[in-house]
C-alpha cells in the first residue's frame, strides 16, 4: 500500500521532527492541522529570532493543497538545517547542552498546552464542562490567572506543589514548565479526566522535547486526595491549590482536618476560602481553623478575562500558628 503523505516538522532544538500526516485532520475539525502546523512554524520564528523564513511564504500557502504545504514546510526546514549548523558552529559545544536553558515564553507554553489539550483530549464531551475554569477554556481563563498567582507566590526550588483535584493535568505542566520546583503533583479521582490526564502527560513530554526546553518533574495521580495513601504528598506539599468553589461542606471539613496538620509558612491557594478572614481572634480549635492560617483575599486585575464572565477572587491561605 502506498505510504501515506506525510509532512514533517523539523524541531528547533534538533529533536525528532514532528510528523504530520496528510490530509490534515489531526486534532479537531478538518482545518486544525493546518493551522496548528502554520501557527507552529510563527511561533519557532518569533521564539528563535535568529530562524527568519525566505519571503512572505508565511501568508502565502493553500492548506488544501499538499504540494503548497510541502513547499512551505520545506522551506520552513531548510530554514532549521541552516540554524542548527550556524548554532553548531557559534556556540561553545556545550552551551548547547546546559541544563539551564532559557524556559519557555508565558505565549509560547499557552500555545503548546492548548495543542497538548487539543491532541490528547479527543472527546472533550466526556469532561465536566460547567466546572469552574472548564479544562475546554483553560486557555482563555485559568492560564493567565495562574501566571500572576505563580509571580505572587515567589516559587523557589525548595517549593513542592500539589493540584488537588487535577482534572486533565494542565495547572500541574504549566507549573512544572513554568517554576523551578522541585516537584509538582496532581491527585485526580475520576476516570474519564485520568484517561486523558495520561495523554496530557505523552503529548506535553513530546512537545517540550521537540521545543528543546525544560521542565521541572511531576507526576499525575490517578487516586482520591483524602486516601491515606496521599496524606504525604499534602503533608510535603508547600504549596497547595485546591479549587474548591463547588466543595460541600462536608469536603471542606476534610480538607481542613488535613491542612491542621500543616507546618507553619505552607500555603494554599483556593477559590473559596476556608474560613472567614478575619478569624485569628478566638479559640483554636478545628471548627475554626483560622486560627491557624492568615487568609487573604486576592483578585487579578480587572481586563483579565474570566471564565464566569466576572473577575474571579481566589485565597491565599499562609499556615501561622504564632501567636496572634
Ligand atoms: C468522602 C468524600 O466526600 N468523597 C468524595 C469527594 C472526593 C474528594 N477527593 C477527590 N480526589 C481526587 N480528585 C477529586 C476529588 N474530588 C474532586 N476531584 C476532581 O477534581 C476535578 C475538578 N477540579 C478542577 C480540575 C482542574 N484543576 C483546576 O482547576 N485547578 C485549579 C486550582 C486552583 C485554582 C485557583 C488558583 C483559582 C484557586 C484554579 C484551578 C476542581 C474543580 C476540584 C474533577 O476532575 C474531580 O474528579
Amino acid at each position: 500500500m502506498s505510504k501515506a503523505l506525510e509532512l514533517k516538522l523539523y524541531s528547533p532544538a534538533g529533536s525528532d521532527p514532528d510528523v504530520y500526516e496528510w490530509p490534515l485532520t489531526c486534532g479537531r475539525g478538518a482545518t486544525s492541522g493546518a493551522v496548528e502546523l502554520v501557527e507552529t512554524i510563527r511561533w519557532v520564528c518569533q521564539e528563535f529570532p535568529e530562524i527568519v523564513m525566505e519571503s512572505n511564504i508565511l501568508s502565502s500557502y493553500d492548506t488544501n493543497s499538499y504540494e503548497s504545504m510541502k513547499s512551505l514546510v520545506d522551506e520552513y526546514n531548510n530554514t532549521i538545517d541552516a540554524f542548527l549548523q550556524r548554532a553548531a558552529h557559534t556556540t561553545r559545544p556545550d552551551a548547547r547542552f546546559s541544563t539551564t536553558q532559557r524556559r519557555t515564553s508565558r505565549n509560547l507554553l499557552r500555545h503548546i498546552l492548548q495543542q497538548v489539550y487539543v491532541h490528547a483530549v479527543t472527546n472533550p464531551s466526556k469532561l465536566n464542562q460547567y466546572e469552574p475554569f472548564s479544562p475546554e477554556v483553560y486557555g482563555e481563563t485559568s492560564y493567565e490567572l495562574v501566571c500572576q498567582i505563580i509571580d505572587q507566590l515567589n516559587i523557589t526550588e525548595e517549593d513542592t506543589f500539589l493540584d488537588l483535584g487535577s482534572g486533565v493535568g494542565q495547572i500541574v505542566l504549566q507549573v512544572a514548565a513554568s517554576t523551578c520546583c522541585k516537584m509538582v503533583w496532581g491527585i485526580e479521582k475520576s476516570d474519564w479526566p485520568n484517561l486523558f490526564a495520561e495523554k496530557m502527560d505523552l503529548h506535553f513530554k513530546r512537545l517540550m522535547r521537540w521545543w528543546g526546553k525544560p521542565y521541572g518533574e511531576y507526576q499525575l495521580i490517578n487516586g482520591d486526595f483524602l486516601d491515606q495513601r496521599h496524606s504525604d504528598k499534602i503533608n510535603s506539599a508547600s504549596v497547595i491549590f485546591v479549587n474548591n468553589l463547588a466543595f460541600g461542606p462536608n469536603l471542606d471539613h476534610q480538607l481542613k482536618e488535613r491542612f491542621a496538620e500543616l507546618r507553619d509558612g505552607v500555603r494554599i491557594i483556593s477559590s473559596k476560602e476556608f474560613c472567614p478572614i478575619n478569624s485569628r481572634l478566638s479559640e483554636r480549635n478545628l471548627s475554626n481553623i483560622g486560627t491557624i492560617m492568615q487568609v487573604s483575599k486576592l483578585s487579578p486585575p480587572q481586563g483579565s478575562v474570566s471564565w464566569t464572565g466576572k473577575s474571579v477572587s481566589y485565597y491565599v491561605h499562609t499556615i501561622d500558628r504564632t501567636k496572634v
